[in-house]
Parts: C-alpha cells; sequence; structure tokens
C-alpha cells in the first residue's frame, strides 16, 4: 500500500523530533499503522537549517523544503498537513487551511486550542477530516488519549497538574542548587522546553491553555481560555518555598480545574468548574510533589477510578513527537472510519457539551498559606486572628519566625518578624477582603504573600 504523505509545517525543536522518531521507527511505524508514514515535505523559515536537518537524515534526499507552507497545504500527494510553529495568529490561518483543502491536521500548539479550538473543530467537523493535539497537553504523556477514551465511564471530579515543564525545572533548580531564576531559564530555553516567548512559561499562561483543554474534554464544556485564572512563578520568593518545606509541603505551578458546587457570598450554591493555573502548596508526600525537572504529572479524579496519575516528559524534542507521530498512526487507522464514528474532539458528542459556567475566581474555594511581615510586638497576632475569625476562615497550622531569621530589622527601623499561616477552606472573595483588611493594619509591614493549598487527597 502506498505510504501515507506528511506535511511538516515548522521544523524548530518539534519538528526536529518528529522528523527523527518517524525516520528512526519508521519500521515499528509502518507495522502498527499497516501503512508508512513519510515525510513528503517541510515549510520552514530557515530553509538553511531546514535542509541541513533534512539532509543528514537517511531518508532524507527525497524530501521538499519549501518557504511557502501553502505549497505544501496546496499538494494533493500530502494526506496530513502537521503544524508545529506555534502561536496563535499564522498557525490558525494555516490549519484552517489545511482543514478546509481536506487535509487531516496534527498539532502540538496548545495556545492555538486554547483560544480558536471551538472554530478549529467545528471546520474539521464541517469537513470529516480529524484534528490530532496530543502534543498539545503534557506532550509524551497520553492524557487527552487517557481523558477522552480511557477515563469516559467517569464523571470526572478535579484535575491537578504539573504541565509546564519549564516552569517546574526552574523551581527544582531554585531549590535543589540554589540557583539563579534567570540563569535556569536561560538553560530551560537551551534545552527547548521553553516556549517561543518563555513569558508564557514562566506567567503561568502555557499552562493555562493546558488546563483549558483538559478542563474541556473532562467537563464537557466549550474551551474558554479566557476564563482561566493565571497566576505565573515570577513572584514566588525562596523564603516561602523554606517555609512551606517546613510546614510539610511543597510548592508546584499546578492546572487545576474542580467540579465544584460551593455556596456563594449570598448562600447559593455556584455549580459550576474552577479552572486555575498558580503556585500551590501540595502535601510533600503526595507522588506528585516529587515530580522534579522538566517532568510533567497530570492527577485526575473520576467518580468510578478514584485517582489516577500520569507522569512522564511533557517537553523536549522527542517525548513531544512521540505524542505527534501516535497521532498520525491514530488518524492513518481511522481516516477510512465514517466521521461519525471519530472520538468526539472534546470527549462529549459536539451537541452534548455543557453550559456549565467557568466561575470567576472570587468564587474558587481553597486553603491558604499567608505570610505576613509583621511588627514584633504584643498584640499583633490577636489582631490578626481576629479578623481571620471575623470572616469565619480557621488557622491550621501557625509558624512564628524571629527577626534574626528573617533580616533582622526592616526598612522601618521596627523589629519584625514572618508570621506564617496555613489556613481551612474559604471563599477566594472572602480571603480577599481579608487581605485588605491585614494589610491596612499598621503592624503589617509588607505585602502579605497569600499563596493557595490544595491536599489532592
Ligand atoms: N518545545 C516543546 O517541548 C514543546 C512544544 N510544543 C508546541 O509545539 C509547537 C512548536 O514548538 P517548538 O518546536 O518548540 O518551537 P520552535 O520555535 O523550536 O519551532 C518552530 C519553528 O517554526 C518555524 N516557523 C515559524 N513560522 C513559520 C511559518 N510561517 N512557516 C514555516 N515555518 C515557520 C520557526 O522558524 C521555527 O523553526 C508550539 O506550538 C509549541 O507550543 C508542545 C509541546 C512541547
Ligand atoms: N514550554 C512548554 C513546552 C511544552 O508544552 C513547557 O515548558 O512545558
Ligand atoms: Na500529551
Amino acid at each position: 500500500m502506498k505510504a501515507i504523505q506528511v506535511g511538516l509545517l515548522g521544523i524548530g525543536t518539534v519538528g526536529t523530533g518528529v522528523f527523527q522518531v518517524l525516520q528512526r521507527n519508521q519500521e515499528e511505524i509502518r507495522r502498527r499503522a499497516g501503512v508508512g508514514i513519510e515525510v513528503r515535505a517541510v515549510a520552514a523559515r530557515n530553509l538553511a537549517r531546514a535542509q541541513a536537518i533534512v539532509a543528514a537524515s537517511p531518508v532524507g534526499a527525497g524530501v521538499k523544503v519549501t518557504a511557502d507552507a501553502r505549497e505544501l497545504i496546496r499538494d494533493p500527494q500530502i494526506d496530513i498537513v502537521v503544524e508545529l510553529i506555534g502561536g496563535y495568529d499564522t498557525a490558525r490561518t494555516l490549519v484552517l487551511e489545511a482543514i478546509a483543502a481536506g487535509k487531516h491536521v496534527v498539532t502540538a500548539n496548545k495556545a492555538l486550542l486554547a483560544v480558536h479550538g471551538a472554530e478549529i473543530f467545528a471546520a474539521a467537523r464541517a469537513q470529516g477530516v480529524i484534528v490530532a493535539f496530543e502534543a498539545a497537553v503534557a506532550g509524551g504523556i497520553p492524557i487527552i488519549k487517557a481523558l477522552r477514551e480511557g477515563l469516559t465511564a467517569n464523571r470526572i471530579q478535579w484535575i491537578a497538574g504539573i504541565i509546564n515543564g519549564t516552569t517546574n525545572f526552574i523551581l527544582s533548580e531554585m531549590r535543589d542548587k540554589g540557583l539563579d531564576f534567570d540563569a535556569v531559564l536561560q538553560e530551560a530555553q537551551r534545552l527547548g522546553y521553553a516556549e517561543a516567548d518563555p513569558t508564557f512559561d514562566i506567567e503561568g499562561i502555557d499552562a493555562a491553555h493546558k488546563a483549558t483543554i483538559m478542563a474541556a474534554i473532562a467537563y464537557g464544556i466549550p474551551v474558554q481560555f479566557d476564563k482561566a485564572y493565571t497566576e505565573g512563578i515570577t513572584q514566588l520568593a525562596a523564603q516561602d518555598i523554606r517555609y512551606a518545606e517546613q510546614l510539610g509541603y511543597r510548592i508546584k505551578l499546578l492546572g487545576i480545574s474542580k467540579r465544584t458546587d460551593h455556596p456563594d457570598a449570598s448562600g447559593k450554591p455556584t455549580g459550576g468548574i474552577e479552572l486555575r493555573v498558580h503556585p500551590t502548596l501540595i502535601p510533600a508526600k503526595r507522588l506528585i510533589a516529587n515530580v522534579e525537572g522538566a517532568m510533567n504529572a497530570v492527577v485526575v479524579n473520576g467518580d468510578a477510578v478514584g485517582t489516577t496519575l500520569y507522569y512522564g516528559k511533557g517537553a523536549g524534542a522527542e517525548p513531544t513527537a512521540s505524542a505527534v507521530v501516535a497521532d498520525l498512526v491514530d488518524i492513518v487507522r481511522l481516516r477510512a472510519a465514517d466521521p461519525q464514528h471519530h472520538v468526539p474532539y472534546l470527549a462529549f458528542q459536539p451537541d452534548s457539551l455543557s453550559n456549565l459556567p467557568v466561575l470567576p475566581m472570587s468564587e474558587v474555594v481553597t486553603s491558604y498559606y499567608l505570610r505576613l511581615r509583621v511588627a514584633d510586638q504584643a498584640g499583633v497576632l490577636a489582631q490578626v486572628t481576629r479578623i481571620l475569625a471575623d470572616a469565619d476562615i480557621s488557622i491550621d497550622a501557625l509558624l512564628q519566625r524571629e527577626a534574626d531569621e528573617v533580616g533582622g530589622e526592616g526598612v522601618q527601623g521596627v523589629p519584625q518578624t514572618d508570621l506564617i499561616m496555613l489556613t481551612h477552606e474559604a471563599r477566594e472573595g472572602t480571603m480577599n477582603g481579608v487581605l485588605a483588611k491585614l494589610q491596612a493594619l499598621p503592624t503589617v509591614l509588607a505585602p502579605i504573600v497569600r499563596i493557595r493549598k490544595e491536599e489532592l487527597a
């Protein structure tokens, strides 16, 4: 049977990995897919670099390298277009054009799907082609397959994941080697983990793209990145990582989504989905707390299966290529099937999506780590605990670190101490009000640090 012909849009980190894996494992892949899968053409911005990669391959001789992505989309011999250029706009245009040309599409581009997913999936359905995106979430970990197929019997309750390798790498290196933030970020860029714009990684945007896609699949809601709460790791202080450890917790950047039914401020049940990315304290004894370096891990809780954990490499050339090539094989196996029998993009049939709202952050219910730099004088602790008690927020654990441990006398020449607290659960809106009151106390000498905490039990 004639080999399936693939066109690669972009041959950077992931594109190069795809090219290498397809070439190295071609015989295994042919035996699994029932037919060979060959790269016919590559579209690149840097032609010389692309030609060098292609020329270095034993099967590179027949591969066309072009600067014109549309040449590849128009090529009637190409069955599947693989989009690996990244970004929102050009990628959207090219993917929609490829779909309109009747090509199946594989993409690793979570930004594209988190923002334009609804449009792209609708276009693909109308054309009867497949858009596959396993690489877009947690790279090589088959989490899309697990959520969409393996867990399909379950009502998913919550998902929590370390889904950005760059930030997990930064947090691990900073903690273990005491390295500086910028130096570790540069190393993550050198290793090919970081996005073209690394602020997407460190500000939590990349993790929010992935959490948005997983939430859509898990709860059968449309992809709605604009509703995700996003907070990165740039404000995280080494001191808080240390205090968290002393309390038995690790701090990880988590992408969290959760079905919830807590009452709002007026006592009415909220009935919605929490969707948020932020640094999070998690108990050090949890497996996910021990996921280090650029590794990813996703915990999924379903009502029937209980808690499940998926672990592996979420970034890098070949781990990501592993997912892209798996999607190619899936498409080859499914392409002859009636499109009605394809696995729905978001696991639920398109006419069965739910309108369960993504809740505003003020309605999220979680517990908290708070650090207050206060004047070291009698009565301060009582003032602080009274404000918390008035809002019905109870304290779960309390640490005090004396002035010599936090740098002696502060800028205002007042002896200072750090009060570190873990609270029980509270509404974020309530906590915001409490923090405003605490911050206004003359005895609170610096901006209060608030980090959310999850038990993940
Ligand atoms: N690097 C990683 O570990 C992972 C990346 N991804 C996603 O995979 C995609 C690709 O990422 P990387 O390979 O890391 O990026 P990259 O920046 O290494 O490669 C992108 C390549 O596309 C080329 N390009 C840009 N515009 C083009 C155009 N109009 N026509 C042809 N080529 C064009 C660039 O010159 C570059 O060589 C992104 O969507 C990224 O978010 C997903 C999972 C992991
Ligand atoms: N920049 C991303 C790459 C994979 O999606 C990361 O660091 O995880
Ligand atoms: Na994946």
